[in-house]
């Protein structure tokens, strides 16, 4: 065992017995991981496509490729169709419309003449609408040939219905899509009969289909290898012990962007994607395990199975930060279907504040609400709780009117239902001060005296008003554009002053924006009960306080929760167990899963990140990718050689190819970081929110904005224990940090090197 000198004080570094082997090389001590992971290693891949000769004898796949040339060839054909379907049914529209505007006699003479001319229209729209849904189908159909002309189908299962019937053969792909005859082409992979193929059990199994277990015997499990009408390769599982299909899909690394795991989803994954449809369901994963993958494809899954009634405006996906939903966003169009609103934490939440009012620091605890609904259970509005709705100068609403509309809805207790009754009135009321204001004189003075292009701009027209009445119309349709910001207060019940309620009955000096928030949807019941799924991505990244705002505003939604209780990389963070205290309080039961494989990084470093784990569940990490070069440590001894070491591993990297971060612990060392190197590596950037992920280079992040990121190297600058103390907190970050790292993993330490990794 050999040690390192301490660059502070020349003191010598503790051995790390069992860890990691640190010996001295040019400039830093250096040396590799040990590796103990034996996971799937390279043999059982390099046996997965058959080679030239084989193929050219290989019966089955020439009968294979020759059902994939004619499907595509059919694909292809289909698209054709759609397209040519959709010219006539535009064309066709176009002439019926000439038709019907030159046949339309708009008469409204006399009654009989109304309802003729009400009858042609409607008739006129009912021949709109047909062509409308014409070019839907259409256009359904196109997009599904063209997420299958890349590549038609991922699998084949032959299925036995009935013992002595000829087993069944289904292609599975990304879409579903039948011939001009009906026959079914390829199955859509969320399709219940395309459970059986993530179930990977060969034999007698089932599936349910509309409520009812169906039996079946799988004799045949087959996977592809496809490029558009390319067979590249096939494998057929007898047992359902390796995956070729997800080791070839894993070899092949990762890319600017997450990609769809259609073909190759796990079968504790897949438990998640098909769930039942349940209030809340929890989802731990270790690090790679694919909680990200997998909340994507449940996405689709569910619009798959709510199609026509699940629209993506009505599914929000809370993102951990704005790189991270640019990573993920191809996902989804890549299947064919839309995305859902993606939004960070502070997207959601800044809209619901008032102007002015920053997102703030989320570190709220369920208790502290808690006693926000215990307040206002007894509460009564007093005069200064109101605010005068003044505009432009203007008290269009005052304290003492507002106070008057609550004194009507008294006998109802201060809360959602009379607020809304108390809205609906100040509405009305807004509405007839504008229209007094539009009446007179001193306003139609105002309008005509606006520029003219602004007169334009509102009317269409100059502002030459031949009656009274007209006048007044003008003059309103000015007002309220004048006065909109009262409109919008008015709707957005500004006229509550939240803090004023808050200080009086909680007694402190403010609200946090957290606290804000949930007050006022208690108190006039803010929210958006159209939502119907919510999915949390790196949910131990929140607060009890940030998660009850989140579950009481989407208050019909259900949601899916994902996340690793050891990647919570801030102080004030909820547990895991508080995460589903505070679902369970606010939705009732709470469902669980668990993901224990890991995907994402070779077996070295998994095991690296998984010594980090609490004793116990180490045991259960696995990772299923393949070997590669064992992580790397330099210990230097002073800030020069730190400097020296640093700039030559980034340089390296840079050189490497692929994608590295060099991934700071916050942000203001990753300032510094990209400072220090800007001479030496000018090609390391630092990565900031507004930027995409790129698809290779050197990439500074803080950690922070790292979360649910992977990149072909990590080098982590400093893994000190000044960067990463002996505590629960540092331990969390030191492990989702090496966890980004897909293949190489490089840690510098200045100084004595963590004890966390003894
Ligand atoms: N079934 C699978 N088939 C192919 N690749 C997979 C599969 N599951 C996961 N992966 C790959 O593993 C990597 C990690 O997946 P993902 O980012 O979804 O994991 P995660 O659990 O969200 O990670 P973290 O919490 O550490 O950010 C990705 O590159 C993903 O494509």
């Amino acid at each position: 065992m050999q040690q390192a000198a301490d660059w502070e004080g020349g003191r010598g570094t503790p051995a790390h017995e069992g860890g990691l082997e640190v010996a001295p090389a040019e400039g830093c001590a250096q040396g590799k991981a040990r590796v103990s992971s034996d996971a799937v290693a390279g043999d059982g891949f390099s046996r997965f496509a058959p080679s030239g000769d084989e193929l050219a004898t290989d019966a089955v796949f020439a009968v294979e490729q020759a059902h994939l040339t004619e499907v595509h060839g059919k694909l292809q054909k289909i698209a054709r169709d759609a397209v040519a379907a959709m010219e006539a049914v535009a064309a066709q529209a176009a002439e019926d419309k000439k038709n019907m505007a030159d046949e339309l006699a708009v008469n409204f003479a006399t009654w009989d003449d109304v309802l003729e001319t009400h009858a042609d229209i409607v008739a006129m729209n009912n021949i709109i609408e047909a062509h409308d849904m014409a070019n839907s189908v259409q256009a359904e159909r196109l997009r599904a040939a063209e997420v299958l002309l890349r590549e038609p189908y991922f699998a084949k299962i032959e299925l036995q219905f009935k013992q002595g019937q000829p087993a069944k053969e289904l292609y599975i792909g990304s879409a579903g899509i039948s011939d001009e005859n009906y026959r079914r082409l390829v199955v859509d992979w969320r399709s219940p009969v395309a459970e059986v193929y993530y179930n990977q059990v060969m034999g007698p199994t089932s599936y349910v289909a509309d409520g009812r277990t169906i039996s079946v015997d799988l004799k045949v499990r087959r996977q592809f290898d496809i490029r558009g009408d390319r067979l590249l390769s096939y494998f057929d599982s007898d047992v359902a012990i390796e995956d070729k299909l997800l080791l070839a899909s894993l070899a092949r690394g990762r890319s600017a962007h997450m990609q769809a795991i259609t073909a190759t989803i796990q079968k504790e994954q897949n438990r998640v994607v098909r769930h039942e449809d349940v209030p809340v369901l929890q989802v731990a994963g270790v690090a790679g395990s694919g909680k990200t993958s997998v909340l994507m494809q449940r996405i689709a899954y569910l619009f798959y199975q709510h199609r026509g009634a699940l629209d993506p405006t009505q599914v929000f996906l809370i993102s951990p930060n704005p790189v991270f939903g640019r990573y993920i966003d191809r996902v989804l169009p890549d299947l064919g279907e839309r995305n859902p609103e993606i939004l960070t934490w502070a997207q959601f939440l800044a809209p619901l504040l008032p102007t002015g009012r920053g997102v703030g620091e989320g570190e709220v605890s369920y208790e502290r609400l808690r006693a926000i609904d215990a307040a206002v259970a007894g509460f009564e509005f007093d005069r200064g709780d109101f605010r005068d709705i003044v505009s432009a100068g203007v008290r269009l609403l005052g304290g003492d009117a507002i106070e008057k509309v609550s004194a009507k809805f008294g006998h109802l207790p201060a809360g959602p239902h009379r607020v809304t009754l108390m809205g609906e009135e100040l509405d009305g009321r807004l509405g007839a001060r504008l229209k007094s204001l539009a009446a007179l004189e001193s306003t139609h003075d105002e309008v005509a005296d606006l520029p003219l292009e602004e007169q334009l701009r509102l009317f269409g027209e100059t502002f030459d008003p031949q009656t009274d009445e007209e006048a007044r119309t003008l003059a309103l349709t000015y007002l309220k554009e004048k006065h909109a910001d009262a409109i919008e207060a008015v709707r957005a019940m500004g006229w509550l002053d939240v803090d004023r309620v808050g200080r009086r009955l909680l007694g402190s000096d403010g609200l946090t924006s957290v606290e804000w928030v949930y007050l006022k949807m208690v108190l006039t019941g803010m929210g958006n009960p159209d939502a119907k799924y919510v999915m949390i991505d790196e949910v131990q990244d929140y607060s009890e306080g940030q998660l009850a705002v989140m579950a009481r505003y989407f208050r019909r939604a259900h949601f899916l929760l994902l996340g690793d209780p050891n990647q919570a990389i801030a102080e004030g963070t909820a547990s895991w167990d508080e995460i589903r205290a505070v679902f369970e309080a606010e939705r009732g039961q709470v469902s669980e899963c668990r993901l224990m494989t890991s995907y994402r990084s070779t077996p070295a470093i998994t095991d690296l990140f998984a010594s980090l784990l609490p004793a116990g569940e180490a045991m259960e990490v696995s990772s299923v990718q393949r070997e590669a070069p064992a992580p790397v440590v330099a210990v230097c001894s002073d800030e020069e050689e730190w400097r020296a070491a640093l700039a030559r591993v980034v340089d390296e990297a840079a050189r490497a190819g692929g994608l590295t971060a060099v991934v700071a612990p916050w942000k203001s060392e990753a300032r510094r970081l990209a400072k220090l190197l800007a001479d030496t590596v000018p090609a390391a950037v630092l990565l900031g929110e507004g930027d995409s992920l790129p698809a290779e280079g050197v990439v500074i992040v803080p950690l922070k904005l790292a979360k649910g990121l992977e990149f072909d190297r990590v080098i982590i600058p400093d893994a000190s224990a000044r960067t990463f103390p002996a505590n629960d907190l540092a331990r969390r970050r030191l492990y989702t940090t090496i966890s980004r790292a897909t293949r190489h993993l490089t840690m510098l330490s200045a100084g004595p090197l963590t004890e966390l990794l003894g």
